[in-house]
């Protein structure tokens, strides 16, 4: 596991909490925000507290909460569990509130292609981890970052040679999947429907994978908030690391509780003040 940096972040204030009858929508990204970055991306866990505080966070939002990741659903579902909305490998996969789904089609024999050269690459390059997402691939190099611009040069002539395909960089990866969606554009179409539309959104994010969404919630109205020291960025608040967004989470569903009615307090409670 990265050791996380908890200095507090100079550059951008902490964010707010909600005060009392204001309607959030939270979208949240999962690695580098909600869970700290580990060596093998399929060696992840998800605590039990952090699940119970989402499971209550969503009650409490009346369920305007949702992951926003670059894993797929599947993988989302096996982490986390409920099937609230989520979307998936950067939005190629979005679930809506109502449980209705729409995923970009697989075409088969040019992800064969991609993978086929992929492979090959990697023949090439030491120290590179493929994980096949169905759809999309992405390439690792978190077990030896010193070959991050090794990767990222060999991940962009193998997206320039795959037409319909794009590169999107992140945390110690090179992702190459079908171009024309991001996480900006899924947090959008989340954005039109119930539970989440006409709600102030807030989008917790820590790569530039985010940026795409922290552009898109503050022309709603609402605020990105920064995961981490990573710059320059669209967001305008910080957190310093998922437990930092962990505690703030908290607090959220703390506040969001205090303005609830009687009968929304019972039926939601808040672990935090049980433990
Ligand atoms: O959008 P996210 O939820 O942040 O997902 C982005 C990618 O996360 C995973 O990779 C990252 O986390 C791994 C586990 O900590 C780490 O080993 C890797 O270096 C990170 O880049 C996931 O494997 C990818 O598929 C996601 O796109």
């Amino acid at each position: 596991m990265t050791a996380p940096d908890d200095t507090p972040p100079s550059d951008l204030p902490v964010p707010p909490l909600p005060t009392p009858g204001a309607r959030w929508a939270l979208f949240l990204d999962v690695d580098g925000t909600l869970l700290d970055f580990h060596d093998d991306p399929a060696a992840v866990a998800v605590s039990p507290d952090l699940l119970a505080l989402l499971q209550r966070l969503h009650a409490a939002l009346d369920g305007a909460l949702s992951l926003v990741s670059g894993r797929a659903l599947t993988d989302l579902d096996r982490l986390f569990g409920p099937p609230w909305a989520m979307a998936g490998l950067h939005g190629l996969q979005l679930r809506h509130a109502d449980g209705s789904c729409r995923e970009h089609p697989l075409d088969t024999s040019a992800h064969a292609q991609l993978r086929q050269r992929a492979e090959t690459l990697l023949g090439a390059l030491d120290g590179i981890e493929l994980e096949d997402k169905g759809i999309a691939i992405a390439l690792h190099c978190r077990r030896s970052p010193e070959r991050f611009e090794a990767m990222r040069d060999a991940a962009t002539a193998l997206a320039d040679a795959m037409p319909g395909y794009e590169l999107q960089a992140g945390n110690l990866v090179m992702e190459i999947k079908p171009a024309g969606m991001d996480k900006g554009r899924a947090v959008r179409e989340l954005l039109q429907q119930p539970p989440f539309a006409g709600r102030q959104p807030i989008y917790l994010g820590d790569d530039l994978t985010d940026e795409h969404a922290f552009d898109t919630v503050a022309r709603a109205g609402g605020c990105g908030i920064r995961v981490g020291h990573r710059r320059p960025t669209a967001a305008q608040f910080t957190l310093p690391s998922p437990a930092a967004v962990q505690h703030w989470l908290l607090r959220v569903h703390r506040a969001l509780m205090q303005g609830a009615t009687p009968h929304d307090t019972r039926a939601h409670g808040d672990p935090a003040e049980r433990s």
